[in-house]
């Protein structure tokens, strides 16, 4: 396999000392630019992307352009797996009144509790599984075994998983103790069948052979035990011939509060969860010996036990739910973008893969005032319209006009997700690999970051829908395989009951009608490809842009007219206004027009 990062030191120092780094890429991001402008070529987006290539170094340090190691560091996981354990019951007691001048009280046991259950929640607040991939196993209360004097015993402790909202989930395996409980029982009665045959005939043989027939019958083995036995808790002084003529009674009905739900489990949190879902619900608790006193039993030296509960593997997968996401080549400016739309202090440095992990930030539209601020769809500004100097951005968000926004509840606010800089090759784990578009992939609008300093920015533009075509195509084939893998039952290993129209046949696989595969209008990556997406045109300021931002320009309107095809190659893909907005995040300039170009997309 081929190293998941370069192993140039170029790349590696500045995360081990972003201080000695920094004087030491001034040098070194000079030279490049030297060369650049002076002897190559225009190179392509693959050769430089990865390198230090903006004129940052000579800027003065400011929020936009902050020193490497100035960035808020959060622990984020995206994925955990983890096993549920539903508390089991408490046990029955086994107990009988004691008082002066009573020798022999009533049977006086208390119930065990039942056990704790497991849901799942999704909550606004939460923003990352990191905390649920540590602790790995979630054990509910077990409930609490009765008492003497008719105390019951407590339920055990539910558990509430708290994820943030996005969470898809997927039960992997379950132990299903009801199943096996219920395997147990049909072998032991077919146990005890056999033995009910067997003495039939002894007997039949005893009888015809006469004097010798005792001696058949003493040949009889042990009868089998009670099917049932395993559940009951029996009184600790019983002898063992109490124990073998013990006559046990059938288990009584149980009504559950709780009802298990039939797995296999996948949800898709993707709103906040008012009432916890249910995973696996704990098990009833035992009864007491008072169940079972009848006018042959008065005193039962027995009492039931809790039953276990169902424990289940879970794959947790975090779709974050921003509204724009970000997605670029690796230093193409993306957290300094976001860093310039939003509050973030995402971390930023000149070289590549700086950001390890999505950062989420959130535009606020109003002010923090309250009311929204909605401006019409703004037109992309003219193809000689490059920023060098300070005409955009130089409008304060605030200081709009103020007009009623679209629909019942106008926006105030949008979140944009920063995601780790894609590379060509990214779907076959070059770079960081792919994982990390399964954050934009449920953004409203996407916003594709091309560095015009780094290259022709058309083919940078294809190169990056290119990857996200292959992304959402590699999906949607995990999709159908995931419901092809839901409809193959294996029957006869007691994991799953068999579903209606299915015959049971012992340890086959069993594939149920196919006929009716996943819907076919998703198929090829279209569930991204459909979405609205622009082009954000970044380090505008850097001299010689101009003619790589009038080129991507007029390759987005001739897209837009349908003279060229989407650039992920995807038919019927979005194409109704490709837009490229040229901006200077490091100078925050341009930002307002993303941000307004956005809510219009987002409103649409
Ligand atoms: N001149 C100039 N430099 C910029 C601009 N935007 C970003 N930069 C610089 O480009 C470099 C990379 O910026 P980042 O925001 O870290 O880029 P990124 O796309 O997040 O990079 P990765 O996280 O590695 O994918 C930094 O040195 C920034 O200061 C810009 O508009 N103009
Ligand atoms: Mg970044």
């Amino acid at each position: 396999m081929p190293p998941r990062y370069p192993s140039s030191s170029s790349i590696f120092l500045p995360f081990l000392y972003p201080s000695l780094f920094r004087s030491a890429s001034r040098i070194k991001c000079r030279s490049t630019i030297t060369t650049l402008h002076s002897s190559s070529p225009v190179p392509t987006p693959s050769e430089t992307s990865t390198e230090p290539s903006s004129s940052s170094d000579a800027l003065p340090y400011s929020r936009l352009n902050p020193p490497p190691d100035e960035y808020a560091i959060t622990t984020f996981a995206d994925k955990a797996r983890i096993t549920a354990h539903a508390g089991g019951g408490g046990h029955g007691c086994i107990s009988f009144l004691r008082e002066a001048f009573m020798a022999d009280g009533p049977a006086n046991g208390g119930d065990g509790g039942h056990g704790g259950n497991i849901y799942i929640q999704a909550v606004h607040g939460e923003a990352s599984l990191h905390k649920l991939a540590r602790r790995r196993i979630l054990r509910a209360g077990r409930g609490k075994t009765g008492q003497g004097s008719s105390r019951g015993g407590a339920r055990g402790d539910d558990v509430v998983i708290q994820v943030p909202v996005g969470t898809v989930v997927r039960e992997i395996s379950r132990i299903d103790p009801m199943v096996e409980e219920n395997l147990r029982f049909r072998e032991a009665r077919e146990k005890e069948r056999e033995y009910a045959k067997l003495v039939r005939e002894s007997e039949a043989q005893a009888s015809d052979a006469g004097d010798a027939g005792d001696a058949i019958r003493a040949e009889l083995p042990e009868p089998p035990e009670h099917p049932n036995l395993h559940k009951f808790i029996l009184y600790p002084g019983i002898s063992h011939t109490e124990r073998r003529n013990l006559t046990l009674p059938r288990l009584p009905r149980r009504e559950r509060l709780y009802v298990q739900p039939e797995g296999p489990i996948h949800l898709d949190l993707s709103q906040p969860t008012v009432r916890p879902i249910l995973l696996a619900a704990g098990g009833i608790g035992g009864l007491g010996n008072p169940h079972f006193v009848s006018k042959e039993r008065p005193r039962p030296l027995f009492a039931t036990k809790g039953e276990r509960a169902v424990s289940m593997q879970l794959e947790l997968e975090l779709k974050l739910l921003a509204d724009v996401g970000l997605v670029g080549l690796p230093n193409a400016g993306k957290s300094t973008l976001l860093r310039a739309l939003t509050n973030s202090r995402a971390r930023v440095g000149n070289w590549a893969f700086t950001t390890l992990q999505p950062n989420i930030g959130t535009v606020v539209l109003d002010n923090h005032k309250g009311r929204p601020v909605a401006t019409p769809k703004p037109q992309p500004p003219a193809p000689h319209a490059v920023i060098n100097d300070a005409t955009y951005g130089s409008v304060v968000i605030a200081q709009h006009e103020q007009i009623a926004g679209p629909g019942p509840e106008p926006r105030t606010r949008f979140t944009v997700a920063d995601i780790p800089g894609l590379i060509e090759g990214a779907h076959l784990d070059r770079g960081l690999g792919i994982e990390f578009l399964r954050h934009v992939e449920r953004a409203g609008v996407l916003a594709f970051v091309i560095d015009l300093s780094a290259g022709d920015a058309v083919d940078a533009l294809k190169a990056l829908w290119t990857e996200v075509g292959l992304y959402a195509r590699l999906r949607d084939d995990e999709e159908t395989e995931r419901e092809i893998g839901g409809r193959i039952d294996w029957e006869g290993d007691g994991s799953r009951s068999p579903g209606p129209g299915r015959t049971g046949y012992g340890g086959q696989m069993i594939v149920a009608d196919l006929s009716g595969p996943a819907d076919n209008s998703e198929m090829g990556g279209l569930h991204i490809a459909a979405k609205p997406w622009f082009v954000v045109a970044t380090k505008g300021d850097l001299p010689s842009t101009e003619e790589n931002y009038a080129r991507l320009k007029e390759y987005l309107a001739a897209v837009t007219d349908g003279q060229e095809p989407h650039p992920s190659g995807v038919e019927g893909a979005w194409t109704e206004d490709c837009a490229a907005i040229p901006v200077s995040a490091i100078h925050g300039h341009g930002v307002d027009r993303i941000i307004h170009w956005t809510v219009g997309l987002l409103d649409e």
